[in-house]
């Protein structure tokens, strides 16, 4: 059909350089050796002239459209450029996060047989040193650095591409018209990116992402976020920073280490957010935690403030209550803290403002899960039974009433429809709803994760479906009932030594038991006197014995560190925590 070939997410940026051409698209700050900043920018024209000249070069070096590139540029005036052009040509992006560990990229890499790979040039040598993509990458082109560099790494350098295009252009000039590009457009489900998820539980799997979802992204930010053009935002998370020039609003993006962000440098924010009188800032709940420490840390004389922020977004996992309100002594009264549930596969789902989130927690520390708010404007969030079988068709039965804990199914715009070769994780997540014939919101996502609607309509998130625990010891008071592990660390974390806890099962004399690992808040010091560790551990249990949830969890083990996800700082990983508190057991 001749209408659905109309998609492209640049057509964003087209009506924006045309509307307000010389309005700010992007501006990259850099930290200098003498402390000060110098920052970089692009407005809407020269963005968007700037990407299609790429797109032109791109299609001259063989890099053309329906091939799948790695991208590998860290946030630059180049990275914008060059994403804008990949699809403007219709060239599928591959994004992974570097920070998801060597063994994991190869194994990326590997499943998406990507036809070319532009990286700066750590990301070629990375390549050269792991053998990436090397099945079936055919071209090569490096971003940054010598041309001495790209010709024995990469190919040859964008810097390179760009030159010569611009020598071939004057030996025309005298030709009327210059050779311009044309934005492919594609049919709406055509795959126009592919995404890997972080692998939190397991391996990463690429989520295959068509314009139609980017699309109803950006109608969800339009709409349920209220962002509007002329906006500036402070960006730190290199997918939603390219949101920000389809919107209409300017991505200012800080000095700072994207993939690892708890490592970066408030001052540098602060010092873009100042620089630009960023109105929204988008960042992940480590962030939210450092800067909130940060500004926490400003003598009471010169208390940091944010006054310019009008609208903070968290997304990519939950940010603990505490760090919100910490953070939001910065903004100004009735600036809200809007934190967002959803994952690569389907984001944004549902968001809640911080002043709601800050009247929940009475319920999360009573084992009530983390309120994640009401689903966006077009999801649809039901409930099922908890089960590790697939479900080919949805059907209205599978529903489970209010305030049932079950798995978390959502259907809606941004909900994706399948993973990039992977027919067996495709099958296990996906349910096809054929009652709206066939339309294309007809699949059903299952989150992998747990929680229940309430009466109001409100989701609450009870943790991974892979993080429960089927206990079967004898004496368990809830034979039937899992342990949830949010609802339970939630419990637990209540007591006031505590920093955070995992909830683990372990085996026992061949039988399945819930175990808590606790990491202890900084500066608690137990584990030298075991008496001392005793009694905290009969404080535990005495906490647990209050709660329906935790009836029967009485084993704990205090580790020192718990392993967690590099980009968010959050995400515990219990797999690991599992194995270990199975050999401490069992030593
Ligand atoms: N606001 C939130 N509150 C609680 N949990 C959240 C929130 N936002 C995201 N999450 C968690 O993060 C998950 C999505 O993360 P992501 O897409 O990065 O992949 P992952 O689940 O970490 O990796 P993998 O699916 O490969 O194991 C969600 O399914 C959910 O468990």
């Amino acid at each position: 059909m001749a209408e659905q070939h109309q998609a492209n997410i640049c057509r964003h940026l087209k009506r924006a350089a045309e509307e307000t051409p010389d309005a700010l698209a992007v501006a990259v700050q850099k930290r200098l050796l003498t402390g000060r900043f110098r920052y970089q920018e692009l407005n809407f024209a020269e963005l968007d002239a700037e990407s299609d000249r790429i797109a032109r070069v791109l299609a001259e070096y063989g890099i053309t459209r329906g091939m799948k590139v790695v991208l590998m540029v860290t946030p630059s005036l180049d990275f914008f450029a060059l994403t804008f052009a990949l699809f403007k040509a219709g060239v599928i992006p591959i994004l992974v996060d570097p920070g998801m560990g060597i063994k994991n990229l190869r194994q990326c890499f590997a499943e998406a047989e990507p036809d070319a790979f532009i990286g700066i040039p750590k990301a070629h040598i990375a390549r050269c040193l792991f053998g990436w993509g090397k099945a079936s990458v055919r071209r090569l082109l490096t971003v940054g650095g010598s041309e001495l560099f790209a010709k024995a790494f990469g190919g040859t350098s964008l810097k390179a591409l760009l030159k010569a295009d611009a020598n071939s252009q004057s030996s025309h000039a005298n030709n009327e018209t210059p050779i311009t590009h044309n934005m492919a457009l594609l049919g709406s489900d055509e795959m126009a990116a592919i995404l890997f998820t972080s692998g939190s539980t397991g391996t990463p799997k690429g989520v295959v992402y068509t314009h139609a979802m980017f699309e109803a992204q950006i109608n969800v930010l339009k709409n349920d976020y209220g962002i509007v053009p002329g906006e500036r935002d402070l960006a730190t998370f290199p997918l939603f920073s390219l949101f920000g020039p389809a919107l209409g609003m300017a991505s200012i993006v800080p000095d700072m280490d994207a993939s690892k962000p708890i490592t970066a440098n408030p001052d540098n924010l602060f010092a873009a957010i100042e620089q630009y009188q960023c109105s929204n800032m988008f960042v992940n709940p480590a962030l939210i935690e450092r800067l909130g420490q940060a500004g926490a840390a400003s003598t009471e004389a010169k208390a940091h403030t944010l006054p310019s922020i009008r609208r903070v977004i968290s997304a990519g996992a939950p940010a603990t209550i505490s760090s919100i309100a910490r953070f939001s002594k910065m903004l100004k009264d009735g600036v809200e803290v809007l934190n967002s549930y959803g994952a690569t596969e389907s984001l944004p789902l549902a968001m809640i403002g911080s002043e709601q989130l800050l009247n929940t927690t009475d319920i999360t520390d009573s084992g009530g899960g983390i309120c994640v708010g009401k689903p966006v404007d077009g999801v649809d969030v039901a409930i099922i039974a908890i089960t590790e079988d697939p479900i080919t068709e949805w059907d209205e039965a599978l529903r489970l009433p209010v305030g049932t804990i079950g798995e978390i199914v959502v259907k809606g715009p941004m909900v994706s429809h399948s993973y990039y070769h992977r027919a067996s994780a495709t099958e296990q997540a996906k349910i096809i709803d054929s009652a709206d014939g066939p339309a294309e919101h007809s699949v059903r996502h299952r989150m992998g994760d747990l929680g229940y609607l309430d009466q109001h309509g409100q989701l609450w998130m009870c943790g991974r479906k892979a993080h429960r625990v089927e206990a079967n010891r004898a004496g368990s008071i809830f034979d039937d009932e899992p342990y949830f592990s949010i609802p339970c660390e939630r419990i637990f974390n209540t007591h006031p030594k505590v920093r955070r806890t995992a909830l683990v099962g372990v085996e026992i004399r061949g039988e399945t038991a819930p175990l808590l690992c606790v990491e202890l808040e900084k500066g608690v010091e137990l584990e030298k006197s075991e008496s001392a560790v005793e009694h905290f551990y009969d404080e535990l249990r005495a906490i647990g014995e209050k709660h329906r949830q935790t009836a029967g969890i009485a084993d704990f083990l205090i580790h020192p560190d718990f392993p967690v996800d590099i980009r968010h700082n959050a995400k515990i990983f219990r797999e690991k925590l599992a194995v270990w508190a199975q050999d401490s057991i069992s030593e």
